[in-house]
Order: structure tokens, then sequence, then C-alpha cells
């Protein structure tokens, strides 16, 4: 196992890169922690995958180094990097059993027979896969199989650390869930450091305990799954993660009021003069429907039943956004009122969040 440190690494695929427009992955700097259990979340095109094969050595970067503890692996090719990966599609040995193929990474490294048994039973077990251990894989399905991918990436108890790259693609979905469970208990068990790629934002919050955020090339933000929630650091990991994602509104601020589509809300911190594209974010649990009272005037356009809540989406002077429905509410025609939660409200400048200062007496 290993710490993996990032050091300003950049990437473009052309040969002559001129500007940050040309570079797949822009300046990152991060350390992947011993035995941290971390995802990479971002949409297409981001640079996801971009930034697994740096680690894993299937892409030298155009700038910058990769350390495993202190030794730089930047040049190094994969075979000399220690490093397990499961991909989107299985990968097993169809004429071997599941046995064999869990044996494999093992025997292939040398490891003594007496070490390989007992450790294949184990990953067996926590797999679920120990009554289907003499079958061959050719006969299993696609479930097992991927079952068996991650069985070979979890089997070495040596590596650097594990990267799964979308596993669970071609998972049933309703063993989707079964299998993302699994894959966090794994991780406490066998104490791996493990790096998750995935756009799905279900999947990393639910494997990881650190999430790394990233947008067009770039890393915007890295937290724990409540951070990303209630600190957004971009309006883009405001609206990518939350579902609804987070109302991202433009609006004016002065100190620690913000006038918003011509209505004036007190903020309850405490802001510098701002330049650029100013925005006010509030995610749709803090923003309350109601049918009278305090709060902004605003149009029903409809509401959805989402199970676990009602979510209203409400225009507010031509501005759309979502809101929760409290319990029990009901409303007579379109109009109602809406209460933002001033604790809650979060102020961007070009997509930053900007902190502002506390209030006396305000929330930190
Ligand atoms: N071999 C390559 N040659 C040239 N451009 C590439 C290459 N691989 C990726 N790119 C480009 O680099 C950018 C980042 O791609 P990357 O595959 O790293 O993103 P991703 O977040 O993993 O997306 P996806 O989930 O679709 O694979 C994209 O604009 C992509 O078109």
């Amino acid at each position: 196992m290993a710490r993996i440190t990032l050091d300003k690494l950049a990437h473009s695929y052309k040969p002559d890169p001129q500007g940050p427009q040309d570079y797949a992955l822009r300046e990152v700097d991060h350390v992947w922690r011993q035995g941290g259990a971390y995802a990479l979340l971002g949409p297409s095109g981001c640079g996801k995958t971009t930034l697994l094969n740096i680690i894993s050595g299937l892409v030298v970067p155009t700038r910058g180094r990769i350390l495993f503890d202190d030794k730089d692996v930047t040049q190094l090719p994969t075979e000399a990097r220690n490093i397990a990966q499961v991909f989107q599609f299985p990968v097993v040995y169809d004429t071997m059993t599941v046995r064999e193929n869990l044996a494999f990474p093992l025997k292939n490294r040398g490891v003594p027979k007496a070490q390989i048994e007992p450790r294949v039973a184990e990953i067996a077990g926590l797999l679920d896969l120990t009554s289907a251990l003499d079958r061959k894989a050719s006969r299993l399905g696609a479930d097992a199989k991927q079952k068996i991918s991650l069985g070979r990436g979890l089997v070495r108890p040596d590596v650097a650390a594990i990267l799964f790259d979308e596993p669970l693609t071609v998972i049933d979905p309703h063993l989707k869930w079964q299998l993302r469970s699994m894959l966090k208990e794994l991780h406490r068990k066998l104490d791996l450091t493990m790096i998750y790629v995935t756009h799905d934002q279900t999947e990393a919050l639910t494997f990881a305990d650190t999430v790394v955020v990233m947008h067009d090339g770039g890393v915007v933000q890295t937290g724990t799954p409540e951070e990303l929630f209630q600190h957004p650091a971009h309006t883009f990991v405001g609206h990518f993660i939350g579902s609804p994602g987070m109302n991202v509104l433009p609006c004016k601020v002065e100190g620690a009021r913000a006038s918003l589509a011509g209505q004036e809300i007190a903020l309850a911190r405490h802001y510098p003069a701002l330049a650029g594209k100013v925005e006010l974010g509030i995610r749709p649990e803090y923003a309350t429907l109601a049918p009278r009272g305090a709060g902004l005037p605003v149009r029903i356009a409809r509401i959805d039943d989402i199970g676990r809540a009602r979510i209203a989406r409400v225009e507010l002077d031509g501005l759309k956004l979502a809101a929760s429905v409290p319990e029990g509410a009901s409303f007579d025609g379109d109009q109602a009122m809406l209460a933002l939660q001033s604790g809650q409200i979060h102020i961007y400048s070009d997509g930053h969040l900007v902190k502002g200062q506390a209030l006396p007496g305000g929330q930190p």
C-alpha cells in the first residue's frame, strides 16, 4: 500500500499545447491517503480516465510528477507500479474456474501456494462467490464475472492502490446497490487504497469517504459527501450533487444583503465587494414553499412527488428554481411564498464560493 501524490500534474493529448484549452487535465495537486476510499466523480469528458491512466502508468503526463510514497513513478510502466485495476467490462479467463481466476494474480507474482488458498477463500467469501469457486467462469453470467474481476483486483494484499473504472456499468440495476455496499464493506475489511471512478453521484457518495469532483479537466472540490452537499465550493458541485441539484440564481450582493429578482434577502454572512458573475446558491432542501406567510412570492409550475419528499418547480419573476414542499401543505391556485434558510445560502463569484464573514451572533 502507498500514499499517492499528484504533484502539479497536467496532461494534453496535443503534441504542442498552447493554452489551458488544449489540456484534457489541467493542473492537479492531490494526495490519496494510504487506505482511503476515494471516488473520482465528474461528467463524461471531464478527464477522469486520463487521470486514472496517469496513476496506473498507461499515460505519461505532459507536466508534473506522480509519487508512490516518496518514490517518483512518473516514467514507470504499469507493470512496475503494483496497481490493480478493475474495468467497466469483466476481465476473466473463461477457461479457468473461479478459484483459478482469483488465484491468478497471486500465482503470477510467485506467492506461495499456502498463502494463495486462504486469501482466495477470504476474497471469495467476501464477494459471495464461495459456492461458485469450482465452476468454470464461462458458465457464469455478467454479474458474477464482474464479481470475479473485482476479486482479482482485491486479492493482492500488497498493491499500492486499486483503481475501479466505472466497475458497475454492466451490473444489473437491482444488484448494483448490493455490490456497492459490498465494496464499501470490502474496503473496511481489507484496508486497501481504493479509487473509484464514476459519473454517478449515488455510486460516488455511497462508496467514498472522500470524493474528488472533476469538471472540465480540473478538480473543483475534494471533500466528504457531507461537505460537498453542505458547502459546494463551486456552482458545478452544487448542480452536479443532489437530486435535484442546488438552485443557482443570478443576484447582486451588498454587505449582508442580496438582491434576487428585485427582492431583498438578508444573508447570514457579510461579503466584500464582488466582481464578475455573482450568483446565489441554495439547495431545494433549504428553500421551502408555503401557501402564505413571509418570503418571496413565487408561481408554482408543478409539484413532483419523488418518494422521500415533494419538490415544487417554481418561478420567481422569471427565475426557475426547485423548492421543498412541507408535508401536508396544500395550495389554492399557483401562487405561494418561498422561504430561504439564510444560513444555507451560498454566494458565488464566477462559479467559486465566496466565504464571507460570519455576522456577530449569526451562523458560522
Ligand atoms: N487518447 C486520446 N487522444 C486525444 N484526446 C483524448 C484521448 N483520450 C481522451 N481524450 C480527450 O480528453 C478529454 C478527457 O477525456 P477522459 O476520457 O479523460 O474523460 P472522462 O471524464 O473519463 O470521460 P468518459 O467518462 O467519457 O471516459 C476529452 O475531451 C477527450 O475527448
